[in-house]
């Protein structure tokens, strides 16, 4: 199988949302590789508009290990701002860019499976892979799918799903490559260089260290759980970049490899 007959899972962060040249970029480039037959699901975040979302109806923000913890009254908000408006204005970004895509989220077509993950979190979920047959119609198409994390668990409770894990499972269901987007080159060291490779050792001795902390913690470990379920290494690089970007359209590794 080449590299371009594998579907590439692209997972961005919510601070892409706030940068019009940003998203103008990843459509731009997301274009360029689907004229190359490259399959693309988009996976977004939106942390940053939840911040906002909530913060504007008088609600904090707590954290716990990277993971917002999401009570009930909490949820109608921050589904609106992932599943509504982080979602439609990257469904914008991609029209404008001549993309056909189709907006979606994790409750969709039996994607998924989502129970909650630790009561301590509320109404955070945890997804494991269920039916790939909606999502890999839609890219059979030619189209592409853009995916927010809300799930819906069986007894119809709608779920926050950190984007990082959300990614993971899509790139499970449809044996995807999988590369992590976010506002950061890759993962950086203690002086603010970027590592060129990690693994699992060496990704825990950084930890421990508290070199990689927060929203990086939860993307390299999901990264690992897939590099090492699926033995090939993750991408964590940037959106930012301009020459990454380039040179993921062109299949190229970029950024940190987190490797199995
Ligand atoms: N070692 C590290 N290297 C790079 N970023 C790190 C590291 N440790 C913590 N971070 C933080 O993690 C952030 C990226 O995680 P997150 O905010 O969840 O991104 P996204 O919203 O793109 O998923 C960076 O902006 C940075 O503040
Ligand atoms: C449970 C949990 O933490 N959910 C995340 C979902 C969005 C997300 O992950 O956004 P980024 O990729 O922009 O960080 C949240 O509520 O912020």
């Amino acid at each position: 199988m080449s590299t371009k007959d594998k579907v590439l899972v692209l997972k961005v962060g919510g601070a892409l949302m706030q940068c019009e040249m940003g998203m103008a970029r990843l459509m731009d480039t997301a274009a360029k590789m689907l004229a190359q037959g490259q399959k693309v699901v988009l996976v977004h975040g939106g942390g940053y508009l939840v911040d906002e979302q909530l913060k504007a109806n008088g609600m904090d923000t707590v954290k716990l290990d990277g993971l917002r913890v999401t009570p009930p009254e909490q949820m109608p908000i921050i589904a609106g701002a992932l599943a509504g408006m982080s979602n439609k204005i990257l469904q914008a970004a991609a029209i404008k860019a001549g993309v056909a895509s189709v907006g979606m989220s994790l409750a969709d077509a039996n994607l998924v499976d989502a129970v909650i993950k630790d009561e301590r979190l509320g109404l955070v979920g945890d997804v494991s892979p269920k039916d790939g047959s909606y999502i890999n119609f839609v890219l059979s198409q030619g189209w592409m799918p853009i995916v927010s994390s809300i799930a819906v668990s069986s007894e119809g409770q709608l779920l926050n799903v950190n984007a990082d894990q959300a990614a993971t499972v899509l790139a499970k269901l449809v044996r995807g490559k999988l590369v992590l987007l976010s506002d950061v080159s890759g993962v950086l060291d203690g002086k603010g260089q970027l590592i060129a490779s990690l693994n699992r050792s060496e990704i825990d001795d950084l930890v421990k260290l508290g070199v990689i902390e927060k929203g990086m913690k939860v993307k390299v470990e999901a990264a690992l759980e897939v590099a090492e379920l699926m033995g090939q290494p993750v991408q964590v690089a940037s959106w930012r970049d301009a020459a990454q970007l380039a040179a993921l359209a062109q299949g190229e590794a970029v950024g940190t490899q987190i490797k199995p």
